[in-house]
């Protein structure tokens, strides 16, 4: 082992062998990372390769002579010894695979040191989970949700030695309800195999509890919640995985488990809805009222269709054209969170969510500062909405790869509130359209949209019965608007889409919670393929 000057954290250098040919393999803990180069001169040279120490999934100590290929002379001169590295290989779109690449030697003891030196550095991960809670909806998406976990992720949390208890749920609530049960204390993580619909049981079951163990009401719209430490990690298997996508950039399962084995945390934003001070539900996605609610509540009388019967619905809900009048008070949030209109994206490490964190632990610190929110003033707005839209996050599917609001934050504190006023079928559907495209989809005249931290939507419905000047033929026929009977205004609420459950209440009161939650997930990463996963690439070709 190679001693640094000044202090710095010991290298370990040493020619080993790799496929076919020797190498200089380097474990440089200073740089955090394992890298091996061809010893050769340059112009005969290959590549040089690293993998992050954060990226490799396990190590372990290989029966060189049964598994290997035939590496020539070497193999008949000696016995040879070896060991191999599991580690995450980055792939187009943000998908991730687990690779491996064998080393090996004649030396034991050099091979011993080695396969040491890499498993210390891999207990040294403090973020990783160990122990893990998982829990598998089996009949969400198409139904795959036992199948995915049994052979896409199960053997990924056994090389990586993560032990884990795992419930198939029997029925909705299942997971939510035994989260009050479990000792939760003594999981790293929480794992949800499902929907969006699956995660929000989870959620639901984990904030609940934390409030429920501190002693917080939850009713209570004004309370400041106390933030869940225990992660959650989501293995896609529903029908639209809003969440995994708009967070990892992809709904995979393999690249969504080696995420929660390398230990990511990506903290989130979560709504809390109530109505007249009681709670209804938390939001980290859509909330939706008009077109994406009433989409919903037509989709659930078909869950038999599986994720089509969005599509269809979709289509049923766009023929209706209906819209809702109704009022929305909001207060924006400060500008230092960005405007939805930014053309830059929330990404790996974002600065702006960095600076909420920041600022959440500094209003933590001065515990009982008055809230700013009650200074700030409100905004109202009265009008006839096809779609009202709060999204957490950029809510990007793969229907809709770039999401509802493309510049939304996963941890800034704020939501984005669109609004989509009554227009033409034509108009509705090039707003649509632009979801599937480049172009931007706010840039209408009919379409508003703002940052804020909460906000309160009467529907005119239950503002004329709040007032109580709705008048008897109302009541009796009141299905369609007396006055304009082929206009489509419908006098009949719409239903609110929470994450894709419906809400019992139109009226509600929504408030933004910075940070509530952490995910096993960074984030999306930039575009550009990173040097790291560029060099592995070229492994592949060596061995
Ligand atoms: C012409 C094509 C236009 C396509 C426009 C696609 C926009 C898609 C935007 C998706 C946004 C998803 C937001 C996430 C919501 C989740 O919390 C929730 C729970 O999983 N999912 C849904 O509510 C499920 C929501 C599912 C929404 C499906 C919408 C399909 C619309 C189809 C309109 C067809 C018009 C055709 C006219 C010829
Ligand atoms: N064993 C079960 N039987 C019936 N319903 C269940 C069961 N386990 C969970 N659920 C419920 O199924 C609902 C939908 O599940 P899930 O979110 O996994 O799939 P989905 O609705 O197809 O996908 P998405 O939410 O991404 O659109 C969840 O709200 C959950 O409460
Ligand atoms: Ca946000």
């Amino acid at each position: 082992m190679e001693r640094l000057p000044g202090g710095r954290r010991p290298r370990l250098v040493s020619s080993l062998g790799l496929g076919r040919r020797s190498w200089e393999v380097t474990l440089d803990e200073e740089r955090g990372r394992l890298a091996w180069r061809d010893p050769r001169p340059p112009r005969r040279a290959g590549e040089n390769c690293f993998v992050p120490i954060s990226e490799i999934i396990a190590v372990e100590e290989t029966e060189f002579n049964k598994k290997q290929r035939n590496i020539g002379r070497w193999q008949k001169m000696a016995k040879l010894h070896a060991f191999t590295v599991h580690y995450v290989k980055k792939a187009r779109n943000h998908r991730w695979r687990c690779s491996a690449a064998t080393f090996w030697c004649v030396d034991e003891h050099l091979c011993n040191q080695w396969t040491q030196a890499l498993k210390e550095l891999l207990e040294m991960q403090k973020s990783r989970p160990k122990q893990l809670l998982v829990y598998i909806n089996p009949f969400g998406g198409k139904r795959q949700g036992k199948r995915i976990y049994e052979q896409k992720v199960a053997p990924l949390f056994s090389l990586a030695s993560i032990s884990t208890d795992v419930v198939v749920t029997e029925h909705a609530n299942h997971a939510k309800d035994n989260l009050f049960e479990v000792n939760i204390y003594k999981y790293d993580g929480v794992v949800c195999v499902g929907g969006d619909g699956m995660f929000s049981e989870v959620m639901h079951g984990l904030i609940g509890r934390m409030q429920k163990d501190s002693g917080i009401d939850q009713n209570n719209p004004k309370a400041s919640l106390v933030q869940c430490n225990i992660r959650i990690g989501i293995i896609p298997a529903g029908s639209t995985d809003c969440i995994c996508y708009s967070t990892v950039g992809i709904s995979d399962p393999v690249t969504s488990a080696l995420h929660i084995i390398v230990g990511d945390c990506q903290p989130l934003d979560v709504s809390s809805v109530h109505h007249n001070n009681t709670f209804l539900k938390y939001s980290v996605s859509l909330l939706g009222y008009g077109f994406y609610g009433d989409i919903l509540k037509d989709s659930e009388k078909k869950r038999w269709m599986g994720p089509m019967r969005y599509d269809y619905s979709g289509f049923k809900t766009f023929l209706s054209h209906h819209y809702y009048e109704g009022t929305i008070a909001y207060q924006p949030a400060k500008h230092r969170h960005g405007s939805p209109r930014d053309k830059v994206s929330c990404r790996t490490g974002c600065y702006i969510c960095k600076q909420s964190e920041k600022q959440l632990a500094e209003q933590n610190k001065e515990h009982g500062l008055k809230k700013e929110e009650g200074e700030e003033e409100w905004k109202v707005i009265k009008g006839k909405f096809l779609a009202i839209n709060a999204v957490n996050m950029s809510c990007a599917c793969p229907r809709s790869p770039k999401g509802l609001s493309p510049a939304a934050h996963l941890a800034d504190g704020s939501a984005d509130l669109i609004l989509v006023r009554k227009c033409s079928r034509f108009d509705f559907l090039r707003y649509l359209v632009r979801h599937t495209n480049q172009d931007d989809q706010f840039d209408f005249p009919f379409v508003d949209v703002y940052r804020v931290k909460c906000f309160q939507f009467t529907s005119k419905l239950s503002e004329d019965n709040e007032s109580n000047v709705m008048d008897v033929g109302k009541k009796r026929f009141g299905q369609f608007c007396r006055d304009h009977p082929a206009c489509c205004c419908n006098i009949v609420n719409s239903t609110w889409n929470c994450d894709g459950e419906t809400l019992d209440s139109s009226a509600i009161e929504v408030r933004v919670h910075c940070q509530l939650m952490k995910l096993f997930a960074r984030g999306i990463e930039e575009d550009c393929k990173d040097e790291a996963a560029h060099s592995q690439s070229s492994i592949e070709q060596l061995l």
